[in-house]
């Protein structure tokens, strides 16, 4: 499938995406599932995690405002997706930042992530590696990643992104760039959560690897048409969603190099 297929897939499916996220990204994450076209459902409680996981197309995890509880959740909806076979994404929200977060983040991957997504300065620490990233923010350059990216896929059989000004997506095999957006993108909390959960979204409806180049490409292509109509931070909010839901399948190729 080619990463315009999967956005028909998506659209025709409508697929549910079970997102355990954080309390900064909740509202902004489900409506970019919903622009996209596909059902975000935004479940934590740990007693609700064992019917509701098995029944999604996806799962997403997000490390952004850990508690103890939550990373209860986070355990037992990544263990269910690894025995029902359902794709799953994991964002490593500056897990850097406290031992507390760094063996969670270490714990969850041993739990094998279908899609590792991160901005560089949490990709390179999640590989060992030192950066320059401050909190949710990152300080290091994308292509400084490329090669954390690529340890972290082979180790883990994960496909692996590394956001920024240019995305960078591996398998451990094969590997490509997405290109466009805007720098109002990184300006805009939790639109990095966001692609997150559409990844989710875009794992429900095709291979792991096209999937998230696809969910890469939704959003440079959103991001660039919504830079053309905005004010700043706020209208481009705004427009971005529009433009979410505007994107064709035949506009994804443009960006992928
Ligand atoms: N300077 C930039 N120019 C264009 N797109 C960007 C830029 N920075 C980030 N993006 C885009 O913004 C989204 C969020 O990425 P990023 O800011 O790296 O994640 P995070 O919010 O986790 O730090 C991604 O789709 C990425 O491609
Ligand atoms: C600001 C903040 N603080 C804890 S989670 C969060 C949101 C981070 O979102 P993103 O990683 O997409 O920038
Ligand atoms: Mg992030």
């Amino acid at each position: 499938m080619t990463p315009q297929d999967i956005l028909t897939a998506l659209r025709d499916q409508n697929p549910l995406v079970h997102c355990i996220t954080n309390y900064v990204a909740m509202n902004i994450a489900a409506n970019v599932v919903l622009a996209a076209g596909a059902s975000p459902a935004m479940v934590h409680a740990p007693e609700e995690i064992p019917e509701f996981t098995p029944i999604c197309g996806a799962l997403t995890i997000n490390i952004g405002t850990l508690s103890s509880s939550w990373l209860a959740s986070m355990t037992t909806a990544a263990t269910l997706a690894g025995t029902h076979d359902i794709p799953w994404v994991f964002d490593p929200v500056a897990h850097f930042v406290s031992e507390y977060r760094k063996r969670a983040a270490q714990d969850l991957l041993a739990l094998r992530p279908t899609v590792i997504r991160g901005n560089a300065s949490e990709i390179l620490a999640l590989a060992g590696e030192a950066g320059a990233g401050k909190g949710a923010d990152s300080g290091d350059s994308v292509d400084a990643a490329q090669s954390a990216a690529n340890a972290l896929a082979s180790k883990w059989g994960a496909v692996v992104a590394v956001t920024g000004p240019v995305d960078y997506v591996t398998d451990g095999t094969r590997d490509a760039h997405v290109s466009g957006g805007s720098p109002l993108m990184p300006k805009i909390t939790a639109l990095g959560c966001s692609q997150t959960a559409l990844m989710g979204a875009y794992c429900a409806s095709g291979p792991a690897f096209e999937a998230t180049l696809a969910a890469l490409a939704h959003f440079k292509v959103a991001g660039t048409a919504a830079a053309q109509q905005a004010k700043g931070p706020g209208s481009f909010q705004m427009h971005f969603l529009d433009a979410l839901a505007a994107t064709q399948p035949q506009d994804l190729g443009q960006v992928i190099v």
